[in-house]
């Protein structure tokens, strides 16, 4: 059976998002964001799930760093998930002096924490579900969980529903190497990191690339390059899949002008938004251009 490695233990969020995107494959939990990566890269795994950016804290960087480097994995589908917290303590547990979560749980719930638990210092663990693993073996007195944690974790409910943004997501990739693509539908996201040169216009170049080939970004992010103080890499996700011409033009025009392009994959939207296709940027307007080409190549048009 396919095995799916998703960024655990049992019961965080990643674990939600993997059962929306699993089927009938096998999910082995995994501890950190890098193993769920190196499991696929190993062939342990056939697929890792982990999360890629938060609508309240931006984009999750073990996750951006472990897609541009090592080996490439290509993402075949994405879940977005509604993102409130359970806080969940011990029974003897009298006064919350310590409250541990992932750091964009912690991130999120912020104001709550102040105003309903003024003593608890916040304590950052690997992952949401971590920290009620250490809230049981009384390590810290509270953790700020997934709902699904207390399915596996028997401890105390201190509070539901918990959440300082109200409609707060995250978005979770499915990743697998290099393969057979997802078939376009219409409402698909295109992913790629490229370190722009070093010098003036660089980025600008890059982006306008897209830009005039009518492409919509969704999301752009720098990340340092380590090792190389003040490089970056940008990660740009876009409306499109590669299969469609316009985005074919693009990323062959990016490559050209950069030779550190990665391909991070194009696959269906969750949202299901669909693409905005600018005037004179559709699939046969790109056809019937380069046929125009062609004929004039040939002496048959001038
Ligand atoms: O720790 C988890 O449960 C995760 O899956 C990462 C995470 C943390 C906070 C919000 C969304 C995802």
């Amino acid at each position: 059976m396919p095995r799916i490695a998703y960024f655990g233990p049992q019961g965080t969020f990643t674990e939600q998002a993997a059962r929306s995107l699993a089927g009938a494959d096998e999910l082995v939990p995994v501890e950190t964001i890098s193993s769920a990566l190196t499991s696929v890269r190993r062939g342990e795994a056939d697929a890792a799930c982990v999360p890629v950016e938060n609508s309240v804290e931006g984009p999750v960087s073990a996750t951006l760093d472990g897609l541009a480097e090592e080996s490439p994995l290509v993402a075949v589908a994405e879940a977005l998930l509604p993102v409130h917290f359970t806080v969940l303590t011990r029974d003897d547990v009298e006064t919350v002096r310590t409250v541990a979560s992932h750091p964009h749980a912690l991130a999120q719930v912020r104001w709550w924490l102040e105003h309903n638990l003024p003593e608890a210092r916040a304590v950052v663990s690997s992952s949401t579900a971590a920290a009620a693993v250490a809230v049981q073996r009384g390590e810290y007195d509270a953790a700020v969980t997934a709902p699904v944690a207390v399915e596996h974790y028997p401890l105390r409910v201190l509070a539901t529903e918990v959440a300082d943004v109200p409609d707060a997501r995250t978005r979770f990739l499915l990743l697998r190497p290099p393969g057979v693509l997802p078939e376009p539908t219409g409402s698909d996201r295109t992913s790629i990191v490229a370190a722009a040169a070093n010098r003036t216009g660089a980025l600008a170049e890059l982006l306008a690339e897209l830009a005039t080939r009518g492409i919509n970004l969704t999301r752009l992010d720098a990340r340092p390059i380590k090792g190389n103080f003040g490089l970056y890499r940008f990660f740009i996700d876009f409306e499109g899949h590669v299969a469609e011409p316009r985005i074919g033009a693009a990323l062959a025009a990016l490559r050209r002008r950069c030779n550190n392009v990665r391909f991070l994959g194009s696959h269906p939207r969750a949202d299901g938004v669909q693409a905005t296709i600018e005037p004179g940027a559709a699939n046969d307007d790109f056809g019937n251009a380069d046929a125009w080409v062609d004929a004039v190549r040939k002496g048959e048009l001038a």
